[in-house]
């Protein structure tokens, strides 16, 4: 029997503060598997609109110069790093004003294509697999993916989550904006965020983080190994294969 471990892709999605970034890290870290964050993507581009005074209200604006940045992801769970034009953005992606505006900035059909396009050769590139988290992984980036995951939490859970990180943060304020966030993201036409029929949706409201992750890498197990299974009788292909192009 070979002892080789087939590469596996697994996609999570889900709201904010539903814990997909530390679960994404945990899993990929304890499974060797590469790590990729497509919301610092979306933010990123963002930052890098704000800074070269481009209107992100104005969809058209956006859309001309959707092509310019220049992103690239590190892919490594435990060190994960996003540069703009060869500066470290990993900084000023989290600041208020790029939170508050990346959902206008993501809704715009060609910043989707372009960041999809980057997204699917990083998972086309990683050959041990990876682990993609995101809003649109499941059902529009990596359909073909091995795995779904959607997380999901009370919005109270994910105020009082994302709150915490934040020294001085106000619940109320902070629920009320992730529900607008979520509001936009879910509503947008082009790839909004939802939950891919063949995904398995894990409510982490009354979970700890560290139970979440034993969930997830569980269900990898699982997949890895009825892959195998298939593998063995032929029926799947390479991992270059499942990412579309
Ligand atoms: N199941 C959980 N229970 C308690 N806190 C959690 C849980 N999952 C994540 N967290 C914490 O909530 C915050 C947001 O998690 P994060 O992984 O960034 O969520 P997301 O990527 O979905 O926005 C982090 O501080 C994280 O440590
Ligand atoms: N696959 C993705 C990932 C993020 N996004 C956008 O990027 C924003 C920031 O994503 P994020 O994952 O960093 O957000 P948090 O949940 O960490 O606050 C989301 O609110 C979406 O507008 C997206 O449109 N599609």
């Amino acid at each position: 029997m070979s002892d080789t471990v087939e590469s596996v892709i697994v996609a999570i999605d889900g709201p904010s503060g539903t814990g997909k970034s530390s679960t994404s890290k945990a899993v990929a870290s304890a499974l060797g598997l590469s790590y990729l964050d497509t919301g610092a993507q979306y933010r990123a581009i963002t930052w890098w609109m704000i800074t070269n005074g481009i209107d992100v209200s104005d969809p058209l604006a956006i859309a001309s110069a959707a092509g310019k940045p220049v992103i690239e992801s590190g892919t490594d769970p435990s060190a994960p790093a996003i540069t703009v034009d060869g500066l470290d953005a990993s900084g000023p992606i989290r600041e208020q004003d790029v939170t508050s505006k990346v959902s206008a900035v993501s809704a715009v059909p060609e910043v989707r294509t372009r960041i999809t396009e980057l997204q699917r050769s990083i998972a086309r590139a990683a050959e041990k697999g990876i682990v993609v988290e995101g809003r649109d992984i499941g059902t529009t980036v990596l359909p073909d993916a091995d795995l779904k995951i959607f997380l999901t939490a009370s919005p109270e859970a994910r105020a009082a989550r994302r709150s915490g990180e934040i020294k001085g943060a106000d619940v109320t304020a902070t629920r009320e904006a992730l529900i607008k966030r979520d509001a936009a993201d879910s509503s947008r036409k082009t790839s909004p965020l939802a939950k891919a029929d063949d995904a398995v949706e894990v409510d982490t409201t009354d979970l700890t983080l560290q139970q979440v992750i034993e969930c997830v890498v569980t269900l990898v197990e699982e997949r890895r190994g009825a892959t195998g299974d298939e593998e063995k009788r032929g029926a799947t292909g390479s991992a270059e294969k499942r990412v579309a192009k």
